[in-house]
């Protein structure tokens, strides 16, 4: 049976990345995209603006919306200081399997919980099931359309605090117009725009950080 493009981009991962090494698992997966098969990983270049955002915010407790095969999710795991921890979310199971397996590879099972199903299902139980308090760091990556109520929902739950950053990849392509416009206009979040490119492509995107202002 034809395999799908998550398990050729694992089976590139098993072949040329170092077991335990993070990095090495990134420049795998971006590799495979550059030169075998484009996918919608957040990529190098966005990931460098990800990577210094998340060593400003050394955060503690991670949420991630939309894993994929899990490349950013092991992109922001090898920065994180020894306790902290992602929870990341993943709505197709196919998916999550092959992100369980590359999270492995790396070697930052511990770091990382890998959670089955829909955002708006699951943001309401952060604290409940997963002593959750509130999250330093919030970064989206999921359906574009759910970018808004989910953050919506994370204010709603009392899951965001005063300082908390949100950091949302694709607001130009494919794009999140709802959402830009209410973390630029609202009172309660102050936003940045980080110009950049559609991951391996030319084409203008860029990631948008915003802080929750309490
Ligand atoms: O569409 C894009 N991303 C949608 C991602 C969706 C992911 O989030 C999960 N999810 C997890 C939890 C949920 O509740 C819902 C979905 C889905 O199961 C999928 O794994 C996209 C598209 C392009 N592009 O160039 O076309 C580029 C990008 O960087 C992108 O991120
Ligand atoms: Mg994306």
């Amino acid at each position: 049976t034809q395999s799908t493009r998550p398990q050729r981009l694992l089976h590139a991962v098993q072949k040329n990345a170092t077991r335990g090494d993070p990095r090495s698992v990134v420049k795998a997966i971006d590799n495979f995209c550059r030169q075998k098969e484009w996918a919608m990983n957040v990529g190098d270049e966005k990931g460098c603006i990800l990577d210094s955002v998340v060593s400003e915010v050394n955060p503690v407790t991670v949420l991630e919306l939309g894993t994929y095969c899990g490349y950013s999710t092991v992109r922001i795991a090898s920065l994180l200081p020894p306790r902290a921890k992602i929870i990341t979310l993943e709505f197709n199971p196919d998916y999550a399997k092959i992100a369980r397996q590359v999270i492995a590879w790396a070697g930052l099972e511990d770091k990382i919980q890998v959670v089955e199903g829909p955002s708006g299902e699951w943001i309401p139980k952060m604290k409940e099931q997963f002593g959750v308090k509130t999250f330093d760091l919030v970064f989206l990556d999921h359906w574009k359309d759910r970018y808004l109520p989910d953050t919506k929902l994370l204010e709603d739950c009392g899951l965001l605090r005063k300082g908390t950053i949100l950091l949302a990849d694709n607001v130009i392509c494919p794009g999140t117009p709802d959402y830009l416009e209410y973390v630029r206009n609202s009172p309660r979040y102050k936003s940045q725009y980080f110009k950049s490119h559609l991951e391996y492509t030319k084409a203008e995107d860029g990631l948008e950080k915003s802080v929750f202002l309490g």
